[in-house]
């Protein structure tokens, strides 16, 4: 069965005069341990999509399944549960708090996770990860003192803290240098080769797309498959 599936889902966003048709009968199919990519221009639909697969938005029409499970027949909290307990995300801008610590910012959807473990336990898994990341020495530092690149890779541990199979990465490397967007890329590829993570990036870095197993197009909210 696919970890994610969206099926026909369209969204459309009503100006005053005129109607954007963001994403356009999108279909795709994703199994876990896969790294996809979706390029596109500006204004194509590319965050929408990720919103919807995300079930942070709901499609006017179509479907997503996640696990199998329809997103569509859920009440709120239901749905609000599932968004915890299967996605975790990383933005452009890192969403992060600046005065706080590394630690207390991935600790904050800990706060939310239904499946809670034991501090120690959190502060052992999080050590781990940030070792592997080569960003543990940084755990207890401010926000405001860390580098773009540093930043990022606390973004990504605080994506998947709560265990969440899939991530979703809007821009993840756009603010970054070559440098640390190699360093990110690494740390993305490893979620998936080592944790059998699910990732999908949203991107205008071709580099960056061809490091995914499957890279698609979205133009006028239209998804088609690309090679690069
Ligand atoms: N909440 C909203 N209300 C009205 N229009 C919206 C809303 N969200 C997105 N849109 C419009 O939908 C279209 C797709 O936007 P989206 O942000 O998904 O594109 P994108 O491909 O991610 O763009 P970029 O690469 O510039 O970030 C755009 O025309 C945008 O203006």
């Amino acid at each position: 069965m696919e970890l994610l599936s969206v099926q026909n889902v369209s969204k459309s966003f009503k100006d005053h005069s005129y109607t954007v048709h963001a994403v356009n009968d999108v279909s795709l199919d994703i199994h876990q341990g896969e790294m996809i990519a979706i390029i596109g221009p500006s204004g194509s639909g590319k965050t929408t999509l990720l919103n919807l697969m995300g079930i942070v938005i709901s499609p006017d029409s179509g479907e997503v399944y996640v696990e199998g499970q329809k997103a569509s027949g859920m009440n709120d909290t239901m749905r609000c549960r599932m968004r915890n307990q299967y996605f975790g995300y990383i933005v452009q801008d890192f969403a992060l708090i600046e005065e706080d610590t590394a630690m207390q910012n991935i600790l904050v959807p800990t706060l939310y996770s239904k499946h809670k473990k034991s501090s120690s336990e959190y502060r052992k898994l999080i050590y781990s990860m940030a070792e592997k990341l080569q960003v543990s020495d940084k755990l207890k530092s401010t926000v405001k003192k860390l580098s773009g690149g540093e930043r990022q890779r606390i973004a990504i541990i605080r994506s998947m803290v709560c265990d969440q199979k899939i991530i979703l990465a809007d821009e993840p490397t756009g603010s970054l240098d070559k440098d640390n967007s190699t360093i990110v890329m690494k740390c993305l590829r490893e979620l998936v080769d080592d944790f059998k993570k699910t990732v999908v990036i949203v991107t205008h870095d071709l580099n960056v797309a061809r490091q995914c197993d499957r890279t698609f197009n979205l133009t006028g909210g239209v998804l088609t498959p690309c090679n690069l």
